[in-house]
């Protein structure tokens, strides 16, 4: 077995024995999808986003999860609060930031939000990492319009700027940290077709970050996981309904030879 399927495999084995608890602020389109993903990983998810008790849970939390899919302003004064006392604790924040690029607001409260505490691994698609860089890139509202290889060299200006691990999903997914590169090419195009796959990716990057403090190493077990469990479940039923109920069942199924026979990970 390769190397790095064997720290793959220790990883879920620290995240099914620790059950680390994963503090959520996200979105509403994919709260429920997201707790069930990182249930079936066998992390303890929480979503928990009034401004009132958000610095108590992240002092209860092992990782902080911020993704701003339908953000408004009580939204973002509860990611302040919370990703303030992350960075005070020293606990991992995962930043996922949906839709950047596609309104001015979202690029207001992405900046002021990375200029409060820098997060410790940032999660997009191509379009939001172009946009997030400071690039003037199209963005069809949630949905990326350029592949993942376009966005490396902003990713790698992110990655300077704040000093992220900057994860940039779709066919390949690449995880950067400055000159360090990871590709992975598990996933299947279908995943696309179920609503926040994406966001399930980030959700899980927090639960590894959680567990695994190398967090270069933990945004790509996380997505060579997500990867994984997606075509096994697409190699049961291809349709997008089935995926999103066999998905959850390849996570909390997921086996140690999965990820040895199919793990696609190179790193430079
Ligand atoms: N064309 C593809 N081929 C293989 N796998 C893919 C493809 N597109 C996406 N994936 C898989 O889906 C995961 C989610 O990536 P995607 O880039 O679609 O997220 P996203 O655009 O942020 O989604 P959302 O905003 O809906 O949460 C990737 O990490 C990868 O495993
Ligand atoms: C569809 C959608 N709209 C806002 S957030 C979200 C989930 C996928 O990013
Ligand atoms: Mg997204």
């Amino acid at each position: 077995m390769s190397q790095e399927a064997q720290l793959i495999w220790t990883d879920v084995e620290q995240i099914r024995a620790q059950a680390p608890l994963v503090h959520n602020i996200t979105n509403f389109v994919v709260m429920n999808n997201t707790a069930n993903a990182l249930l079936a990983l066998g992390a303890s998810p929480a979503m928990v986003h009034a401004p009132e008790e958000v610095e108590d849970f992240v002092s209860i939390s092992n990782a902080l999860v911020v993704n701003i899919g339908t953000l408004d302003a009580t939204f973002v004064a509860g990611m302040k609060l919370a990703m303030h006392r992350a960075k005070a604790l020293g606990k991992p924040i995962v930043f996922d930031p949906v839709g950047v690029g596609a309104t001015a607001y979202r690029n207001r409260v992405s900046e002021e939000l990375l200029e409060l505490a820098a997060p410790t691994i940032i999660r997009g698609n191509a379009s939001e990492i172009m946009a997030l860089a400071g690039l003037n890139a199209q963005t069809k509202g949630v949905d990326s319009l350029y592949g993942s290889e376009a966005a490396v060299e902003a990713a790698q200006r992110l990655s300077l700027v704040w000093g992220s691990v900057v994860v940039i999903s779709g066919a390949t997914d690449y995880v950067i940290l400055g000159e360090r590169v990871a590709t992975i090419k598990n996933g299947h195009p279908l995943m696309t077709k179920v609503t926040g796959m994406g966001c399930t990716a980030t959700a899980l990057t927090g639960a590894f970050s959680a567990i695994n403090a190398d967090y270069f190493q933990a945004a790509t077990h996380a997505m060579a996981v997500m990867g994984i469990a997606g075509e096994i479940a697409v190699e049961k039923d291809p349709a997008p309904g089935s995926l999103q109920v066999n998905f959850l069942n390849s996570l909390y199924e997921l086996l140690e030879a999965a990820i040895t026979n199919r793990l696609q990970l190179t790193q430079s």
